[in-house]
């Protein structure tokens, strides 16, 4: 469960979320609203990424706050840009590093690496430059390295924005599959448009909270 208590986070003298409380227990969780409104500054606070000026983010047992790196195992984070991600030359070094850190036998390391780059058809390129894969198998990958710890949050930040409409649907089939609890920042409406929670943002206050049924259309109207 995740817990916010009054939290506001202020850059300079300017404050960017506003005294937030909300508790989330949703499977998936959709984050929208206008460019600026806060939206990635209140996905960021669930992994420590981001600390509260004031307030309480409470993620399980867990303080984001404090226990930044135990807490960055139990919720992934897919950046927008694979590019900012993917940080070893072989893809399947890049799925290795964060394994590293968990300290587990290798023939596990081997087991989770092959079935994560079986699950998106990604085998192939196992001893491929990264940076030689597709905008879409850059995204994928970049999943994979996330998914491969086995968080039991995924939190998505405008995840299919650089994609064409292919690669698009292969990352929203993706994200639908998960067994994970899912948070999604997307300008994409129709990526979220199943969700069971969405949170609009507006000037870092939450202007909506509902059912993208009841939700999407009035936050449609907003940004008429
Ligand atoms: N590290 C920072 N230092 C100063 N200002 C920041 C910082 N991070 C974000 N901001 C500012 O906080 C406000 C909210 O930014 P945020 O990235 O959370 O918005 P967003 O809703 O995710 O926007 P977008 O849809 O454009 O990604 C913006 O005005 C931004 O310029």
């Amino acid at each position: 469960m995740i817990r916010f208590e009054n939290v506001s986070v202020q850059f300079d003298q300017r404050r960017v979320l506003h005294d937030i409380s909300l508790t989330l227990t949703e499977k998936r969780i959709a984050v929208v609203g206008a460019n600026g409104s806060g939206k990635s500054t209140f996905v960021r606070l669930l992994n420590g990424l981001q600390t509260a000026t004031s307030g309480t983010v409470t993620v399980d047992d867990f303080n984001p706050a404090k226990d930044g790196r135990k807490l960055r195992r139990h919720v992934g984070f897919v950046f927008q840009n694979p590019d900012n991600q993917i940080v070893y030359p072989v893809v399947e070094e890049d799925l290795a590093f964060g394994l590293k850190a968990l300290k587990l036998p290798k023939d596990e390391v081997h087991r989770r690496i092959d079935e994560i780059l079986a699950r998106y058809d990604l085998t192939d390129f196992k001893t491929h430059p990264s940076h030689l894969l597709s905008g879409g198998q850059k995204q994928l990958l970049a999943i994979s390295g996330v998914l491969v710890m086995n968080p039991r949050y995924v939190i998505f930040d405008e995840p299919t924005t650089l994609l064409d409409l292919r690669n698009r649907n292969r990352v929203e089939r993706a994200i639908a599959k998960l067994d994970q609890t899912v948070i999604t920042v997307s300008h994409d409406l129709d990526l979220i448009a199943d969700y069971d929670r969405v949170l609009v943002f507006d000037q870092g206050k939450i202007a909506l909270d509902d059912t993208p049924a009841n939700a999407l259309p009035k936050y449609r109207e907003m940004m008429a």
